[in-house]
């Protein structure tokens, strides 16, 4: 008899083919996202779980006393709660890779559009107010041969860096737990304390996983050590920044720009400051948002899916859960 498994999201047909060759399952038809209660409705029975960044904690693995595998069509699993899936011995698996020249096309774009205004001066176009005389007040400032610091040089990090160095001619500085030897050589890169980082960078993006150790890894020290002029990149997730100090850095012109991709509470709230200050160039978690890379997530968690249910190694792992394989 094949596993059952439950899509709580919707996937392309070709994928959702694949799965029904491996799988019998059901699958989330609401318009809207299915809720919380709604998911937990639907657990009993399921071997396997396909989702995107729904939480994955004590309550809802205790509505799915079958289930062996939770498979996130997402690189980032800040989801999952490690600890009991561990205890339960759930297998969980991510997205690697296969978004990592995406999220960094985007990456450069926002510093793009937040050093040159970009939206700013679209909107200026758009509502005809382009007028013939000194251009001083729409000046921008120069990526090309500026300094960017990385902090978190993982796969999208180094997949930044790698667009900075050679298509911008940048300066590379990073910060990250530990030291790449090969990176460094390849990008001609510099390993600075994250302090050093935030003083010597004209550019500060950051691009580490939502975890204990990096929440709010930014705030009003840190935004207070960057230069007047710098520009402050979030695509990583929005918790690691503390939202407040981002503010009073951006209206006080403590800091120059910023381009997130990311919120604290996602959807943004239309309250939010943010969305008032003309120096915020502001996107709605799109990363990896391209048909081509959101169809190669959707494939890789179907793999990893069906894999992990019918006993076999998923290619995607988390590294905290890769004990419960052996
Ligand atoms: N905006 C988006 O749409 C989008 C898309 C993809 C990924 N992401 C986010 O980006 C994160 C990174 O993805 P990745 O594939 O490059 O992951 P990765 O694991 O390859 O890289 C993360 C890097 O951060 C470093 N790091 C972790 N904690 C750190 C700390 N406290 N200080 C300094 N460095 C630290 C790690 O050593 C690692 O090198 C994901 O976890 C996800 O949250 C966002
Ligand atoms: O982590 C990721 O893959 C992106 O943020 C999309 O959710």
């Amino acid at each position: 008899m094949k596993p059952y498994v439950y899509l709580a999201r919707p996937v392309p047909p070709e994928v959702e083919d694949y799965i029904s060759q491996h799988c019998s399952y059901k699958k989330w038809e609401g318009a809207e996202p299915i809720t919380r209660k709604e998911l937990l409705e639907q657990l009993g029975e399921a071997q396997g779980l396909l989702i995107t960044g729904e939480k994955i904690d004590d309550e809802l693995l205790d509505h799915a006393p079958n289930l062996k595998a939770v498979s996130n069509i997402s690189v980032g699993y800040n989801n999952f709660d490690l600890e009991a899936m561990q205890k339960r011995n759930i297998i969980g698996t991510n997205t690697p890779d296969v978004l990592n020249e995406t999220v960094a096309d985007l990456g450069v774009a926002l510093m793009l559009s937040a050093a040159r205004r970009i939206p700013e001066l679209d909107k200026l176009v758009k509502e005809g107010k382009w007028e013939n005389k000194d251009d001083g007040p729409l000046f921008g400032v120069d990526m090309h041969g500026k300094t960017l610091g990385i902090i978190g040089m993982g796969r999208i990090g180094e997949a930044i860096g790698r667009r900075a160095k050679f298509g911008f001619n940048m300066n590379i500085l990073y910060h990250n737990r530990n030291r790449k030897m090969d990176t460094e050589k390849a990008l001609d890169a510099t390993f600075v304390t994250q302090e050093e980082l935030l003083q010597e960078s004209d550019f500060v993006l950051l691009m580490v996983p939502f975890t204990q150790e990096t929440k709010h890894l930014m705030g009003r020290e840190q935004f207070s050590q960057m230069k007047k002029s710098a520009i402050f990149i979030n695509t990583s997730r929005g918790q690691t920044v503390d939202e407040d100090s981002l503010i009073e850095a951006l209206q006080n012109n403590v800091i120059f720009a910023a381009g997130l991709d990311v919120f604290e509470q996602e959807p943004v709230s239309p309250d939010n400051p943010l969305l008032q200050l003309s120096n915020v160039v502001t996107l709605p978690h799109i990363g990896s948002a391209t048909h081509q890379t959101r169809f190669e997530m959707a494939k890789l968690a179907a793999e990893n899916l069906v894999a992990a249910v019918n006993g076999e190694e998923p290619s995607a792992v988390v590294p905290e859960l890769k004990g419960i394989l052996k």
